[in-house]
């Protein structure tokens, strides 16, 4: 039997492009991704988030379905364009939702904790010079966070600025992935500076608004490298592959500089650096309370002469879940020691974990996802360990409280702890949910 803290946060995490549906209501104005899921052969089957989970109209039985789960906390985003439909113009029946929901979670002991930006960019910034690539872009992330300051501050104690920063802009941008599906490289370092840039800003920002018992923090999706062999090329190439997920923001936030090496890796690619101006990197690396960490997988790396970063690939050992991704919970106590070690010794919570399965329900209405019930487990188990040896792990929120809208792969891809059917929008909870419940009214796991 393994205990955790009695006061650790027991959490689900979701996002608002991923649940919410209703895009075109109450105000509601597109963002990149209603514009990309529209364009043919972007995501699975065309799929969109116009309806999602209906969660916009659903969500006090979603919230009684996490009361019912038991869990402490809920990480949801909040939709840019439901707060600022246009430049300039906020939209109070946007904000009105979200004020709801906390009204919700508070009133039924769910602590919120909400993230600013989870990559539904207003289309009007888009149209403004590309989004992110547009200094211009801090500046109305600015306004748009101060004003969820002004009116939702301290009813929610944890605040993240981004999620992911690396998907926002090197998935977005760069690879093409993600909305708005760009290819270039130099625009995506651009858009990585820019939010980034504007997560300092924001911080600065809810530091002069004093907001009382809230904490402010940044999630960043981390991918631990491991070289495929002890050879000096495959562990030279890992360090490059290191700088591409991880340390390009780390080092950002936590010490102030881009990785040097990295910088010249990258100046030989997309040329001057003339997008950092004087004191950005000190706006960036403005102290936070907390940093969140968003963990699936690790990535084994080989040197490859021909590739951008001298290096490909190549498949773990471990079991793989529906996205191909290697099950490596070891990996995860190496990350988060990795981070105590070098980063930092603030609070950390994670706050993504989970994966996709293949989930059928079964004909007794019920879902036996025991392979989600290891893997929750037995990264748990990794987490424990860090705690045991005294690293500041706060709190654990599985991705996802329910099936939703997986980007590029639609509805194809199951992470939640409880089913949704979309046909009916009914919600099934799966055995991992009634599982979870029992790991958090004893905060134990049992072997
Ligand atoms: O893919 C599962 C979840 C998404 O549904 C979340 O919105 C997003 O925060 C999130 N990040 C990651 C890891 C980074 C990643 C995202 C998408 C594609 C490849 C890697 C996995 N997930």
């Amino acid at each position: 039997m393994i205990k955790f803290p009695k006061d650790f946060v027991w959490g689900v995490a979701t996002s608002s492009y991923q649940i919410e549906g209703a895009v075109d209501e109450d105000g509601r104005t597109p963002s990149i991704w209603d514009t990309f899921s529209k364009t043919e052969g972007k995501t699975y089957q065309g799929h969109t988030g116009d309806v999602a989970c209906d969660h916009y109209h659903r969500y006090k039985e979603d919230v009684e379905i996490m009361k019912e789960i038991g869990v402490k906390a809920y990480r949801f985003s909040i939709a840019w364009p439901r707060i600022f439909p246009e430049e300039g113009k906020y939209n109070p029946k946007g904000m009105d939702f979200y004020k709801r929901l906390v009204d919700e979670l508070l009133k039924k002991d769910i602590m919120p904790a909400a993230t600013i930006y989870h990559w539904d960019l207003p289309q009007w910034a888009y149209d403004k010079g590309g989004g992110w690539l547009n200094r211009d872009s801090v500046k109305w992330y600015v306004e748009y966070a101060t004003k969820l300051f002004e009116e939702l501050g301290d009813a929610i104690p944890l605040w993240i600025t981004h999620n992911e920063p690396w998907c926002a802009s090197i998935l977005s941008y760069g690879i093409g992935e993600h909305a708005p599906g760009h290819k270039n490289y130099r625009e995506a370092l651009i858009a990585a500076h820019h939010i980034l840039l504007s997560h300092g800003k924001a911080v600065k920002a809810f530091r002069e608004m004093n907001i009382k018992r809230s904490k402010i923090g940044i999630t960043l999706n981390l991918t631990p490298v491991y070289p495929a062999s002890e050879k000096e090329e495959d562990k030279l190439t890992a360090q490059y592959a290191d700088g591409f997920s991880n340390r390009w923001f780390l080092d950002p936030i936590f010490k102030g500089n881009y990785p040097q090496e990295m910088m010249e890796l990258y100046s030989k690619i997309i040329g001057e650096f003339d997008f950092i101006k004087e004191g950005d990197l000190e706006t960036i690396s403005v102290p936070i309370d907390f940093l969140g960490v968003n963990y699936y997988t690790r990535n084994i790396i080989k040197y490859n002469e021909n590739s951008m970063l001298k290096g490909e690939n190549v498949p773990g050992p471990g079991k793989r879940t529906e996205m191909g991704w290697e099950i490596s919970p070891e990996s995860l106590y190496d990350l988060l020691k990795r981070l105590d070690r070098e980063y930092t010794k603030l609070p950390i919570y994670i706050t993504e974990n989970g994966a996709a399965f293949k989930d059928e329900v079964t004909e007794d209405r019920r879902v036996h996802d025991d392979e989600r019930i290891e893997y929750i487990k037995e990264h748990l188990k990794a987490a424990a360990k860090f705690i045991e040896e005294g690293g500041n792990l706060k709190g654990y929120f599985v991705w996802s409280l329910m099936d939703n809208f997986e980007w590029a792969h639609g509805y194809s891809k199951r992470f939640g702890i409880v089913y949704v059917d979309y046909e009916t929008q009914k919600r099934i909870l799966k055995d991992s949910a009634w599982w979870y419940k029992g790991v958090i009214q004893r905060s134990v796991i049992e072997e």
